[in-house]
């Protein structure tokens, strides 16, 4: 029976070994003020994949993906412990420029924030502020982040309108875009289809299958359906703890936590 076990467990995590991890997350802990928001936080997230965070409300999902870009040290009671190695340099370390780390790193949020600038601006503006200054190359980025968004065709005739113009759903786009266009190895996005009709969510959600040949993504969903539907590998968080991580597939048919079982079941949560 033991021997069994071992064995399992043996197999189980050399198949979780299986991929080329972009970001190794060891110990990470993090408090709001006396509150301990992330637990003892371990796990690897691969390159070229979707990894969907799920959990319960306040369980602790927004918190997380906001570490991988340290968006979440704007918050002035934050405290951590732990350390996030990103392509094998630790994030935390004072020579790492967070300005560095952003621009490979980008960030989708739950309701479109466009600029109120117009379509084109809204995209050239990262690039502009990375030094590209020339005319026809920003075309060239803005055209090529739009099609990478999978927005092109709507807006092509529009460029310079305002972004404000645009439908929610091709504003978060949109924004999709922007991040595009500074070139980044992950996309983290924060909740990204919350604020669509289902429509929209449907388009992001392909977006999201296409930009994975390319990026590494980092998704929080609220919508187990939705983690299902295109995440590789699921992490459930509860209580400010991942209680399991491993391929969606397994995750959503055969949890091996009890805990797991019960919140993707509807008993909690
Ligand atoms: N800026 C903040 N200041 C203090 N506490 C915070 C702050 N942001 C989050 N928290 C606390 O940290 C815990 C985790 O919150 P977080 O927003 O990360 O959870 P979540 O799983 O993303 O929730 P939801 O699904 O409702 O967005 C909660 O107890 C929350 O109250």
């Amino acid at each position: 029976m033991d021997i069994t076990i071992n064995k399992q467990m043996v197999q189980k995590s050399e198949k979780e070994q299986d991929f080329t991890p972009v970001f190794k997350i060891n110990n990470l802990n993090l408090w709001y003020g006396q509150d301990h928001a992330l637990k003892d936080i371990k796990f690897d997230i691969p390159e070229k994949q979707v990894t969907a965070i799920i959990g319960p409300s306040g369980c602790g999902k927004s918190t997380f993906i906001k570490t991988l870009n340290r968006m979440v040290e704007m918050v002035p009671i934050v405290r951590m412990s732990g350390e996030i190695v990103y392509r094998e340099k630790n994030i935390f370390t004072p020579k790492y420029g967070v300005e560095e780390l952003r621009t490979q790193v980008g960030m989708v949020f739950q309701k479109p924030n466009p600029f109120p600038k117009s379509i084109y601006e809204n995209v050239a503006y990262g690039p502009r502020i990375h030094g590209i200054k020339n005319k026809k190359v920003l075309d060239e980025v803005v055209e090529k982040s739009l099609k990478g968004a999978a927005i092109w065709d709507e807006v092509k005739d529009r460029l310079h309108e305002n972004a404000y113009g645009l439908s929610g759903g091709q504003q978060q786009r949109l924004c999709i875009a922007r991040c595009l266009a500074i070139e980044p190895d992950v996309i983290l996005m924060d909740e990204p289809t919350s604020a669509l009709d289902p429509i929209s969510t449907l388009k992001v959600e392909e977006l999201v299958q296409e930009l994975k040949k390319d990026y590494s993504i980092v998704i929080v969903t609220h919508n187990m359906q939705q983690a299902a539907r295109i995440s590789d590998r699921t992490a459930f968080f509860l209580n400010g703890e991942v209680v399991e991580y491993t391929d969606t597939s397994t995750l959503f048919s055969n949890p091996s936590d009890k805990r797991t079982e019960d919140y993707i079941t509807g008993r909690f949560g």
